[in-house]
């Protein structure tokens, strides 16, 4: 028996910090920031001869001890069939592109074991038990995943595409895949969309999947025809789904901007989960309702609402510039900010295109009925406004009920000025901070021997 070297992959979640809903036309930018919650998977493969075809073993023991078992074998077009007829329509997504797209006709290794692992800010922690070891730190649940309560980070993103990832080293037939090539991260994010499509039944604006990939990022969308346009697997023909799908990955130009950004140093995003969560799809369709409905002032709307975005990115990135240009000018202004001085032109600007942003959004929420930002999120909003050391703050990507998301100076300590005020009851504050790397190589070794925490 030949075993493959065991590799281990993580990419982060997501906060759509600006851009929400126009995202979705290719014409507008949006500022998506990775986040520090990492979704993982540690993948081992071997050639057993015992055993006819391919068989996959994906676990998620963090949940119910859940795991699905797939055959998968080209005569079936790749098609994965769980031996116990449970469904993952994101694993199974994953499976059938990878599969199609390297096609191979004998696979050297042809048991392939994936664990996953999700990090503790992407679910509600309650009724979980923490486990660890020295290097991570996990929380298992007695639910099975699709009945814990999610935070909204984008856990389906992250987990397609370190699943992804790991099934394209073990496609590769071994040590080939190297993720700082950027020929290997194109194919791994692009494979990546097109199942996370598939697997959501819709083709959204797909930040989530770049940003999983590339980490934070300026993000503009790739036409969505390139993925509706693939065409359905014919048993009778499979090499067609193959040509077309080969052909979309490597030589289709998605025209999408994936410009990796920074927030300002001594800056920081702060998530705060209000323990409700949203329908992203059903938000999203009332807004597309409405806009079609109200052109063209809907139209002038998101030009307005684009016109800060862009203010907003831009004076992000011009502090960035201060900061490495007129360091010393650039630390009093922070400092200033910690001294509760929200005084600085740039600042000024910084806050204000948020405002009105969010402003905007209370417009098409009144008008059109889909809660983007409604009323506990504005008064929250508000509130937090009112902290020394904190900049501006929105409800995220879609909006409804997600986590808030605040820009503030990194030494403000929002869970002591906050502790104890009725403002900020129903809140709770996320360990989670931005990131900038997306798709990151782990050591396969630092996932063995958790064990739970009281057991230390
Ligand atoms: N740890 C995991 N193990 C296996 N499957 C997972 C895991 N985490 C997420 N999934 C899959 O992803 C689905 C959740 O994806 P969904 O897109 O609904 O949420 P999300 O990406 O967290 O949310 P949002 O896009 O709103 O931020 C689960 O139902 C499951 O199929
Ligand atoms: C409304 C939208 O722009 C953002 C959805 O964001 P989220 O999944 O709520 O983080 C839709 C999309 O970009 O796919």
């Amino acid at each position: 028996m030949v075993e493959l070297e065991p590799r281990a992959f993580s990419a982060p979640g997501k906060a759509l910090l600006i851009g929400g809903y126009l995202v979705l036309n290719p014409q507008y930018k949006a500022f998506v920031l990775a986040l520090s919650a990492r979704m993982h998977a540690v993948v081992k493969a071997s050639s057993r001869s015992d055993i006819s075809g391919v068989y996959l073993n994906v676990k998620s023991s963090q949940f119910n001890n859940n795991q699905w078992n797939y055959k998968v074998s080209r005569d079936n077009g790749y098609v994965p069939l769980e031996i116990n007829d449970l469904t993952n329509p994101f694993v199974e997504q994953v499976v059938f592109n990878a599969f199609n797209y390297f096609a191979p006709e004998n696979l050297k290794f042809n048991y392939i074991e994936i664990e996953i692992f999700s990090d503790p800010a992407y679910h509600s922690s309650e009724g979980s038990k923490r486990k660890v070891n020295q290097f991570k730190s996990f929380n298992f649940h007695e639910k099975d995943i699709d009945e814990v309560n999610k935070t909204g980070l984008g856990s389906s993103a992250g987990l397609v595409t370190v699943l992804t990832t790991a099934l394209c080293y073990v496609l590769m037939n071994g040590n080939s895949l190297d993720i700082s090539n950027p020929n290997h991260l194109k194919m791994i994010h692009n494979l990546a969309q097109v199942a996370h499509c598939q697997a959501q039944g819709k083709i959204g604006s797909g930040f989530d999947v770049a940003a999983a990939t590339y980490g934070s990022i300026i993000y503009q969308r790739f036409e969505p025809a390139i993925i509706a346009d693939l065409p359905v697997m014919d048993i009778k023909d499979i090499n067609k789904y193959h040509v077309a799908l080969k052909t979309l990955i490597d030589n289709l130009d998605w025209n999408i901007t994936c410009e990796p950004v920074k927030l300002p140093p001594r800056l920081k995003v702060i998530m705060g989960d209000v323990h409700s969560g949203s329908k992203t799809v059903k938000l999203v369709s009332t807004v597309q309702k409405w806009y079609a409905e109200n052109l063209p002032r809907s139209h002038e709307i998101y030009e307005e609402i684009n016109f800060n975005n862009t203010v907003a990115v831009n004076t992000l990135i011009k502090l960035y510039h201060i900061s490495e240009e007129r360091p010393d000018y650039y630390n009093k202004m922070i400092d200033g900010l910690n001294n509760d001085k929200n005084d600085d032109p740039d600042i000024k600007v910084l806050a204000e295109s948020i405002e009105m942003i969010r402003e905007l959004f209370r417009t098409i929420t009144q008008e059109s009925g889909a809660a983007i930002e409604p009323l506990e999120q504005t008064e929250l909003l508000n509130a937090c406004l009112g902290l020394r050391g904190v900049i501006g703050g929105v409800v995220p990507g879609a909006g409804g009920h997600d986590a808030i998301s605040l820009v503030m100076t990194e030494e403000t300590n929002i869970k002591k000025i906050t502790a104890g005020n009725p403002s900020f009851k129903n809140v709770t504050w996320m360990d989670v901070t931005q990131e900038q790397v997306g798709l990151k190589e782990e050591n396969a070794e630092y996932y063995k021997d958790l064990e739970s925490d009281e057991d230390r």
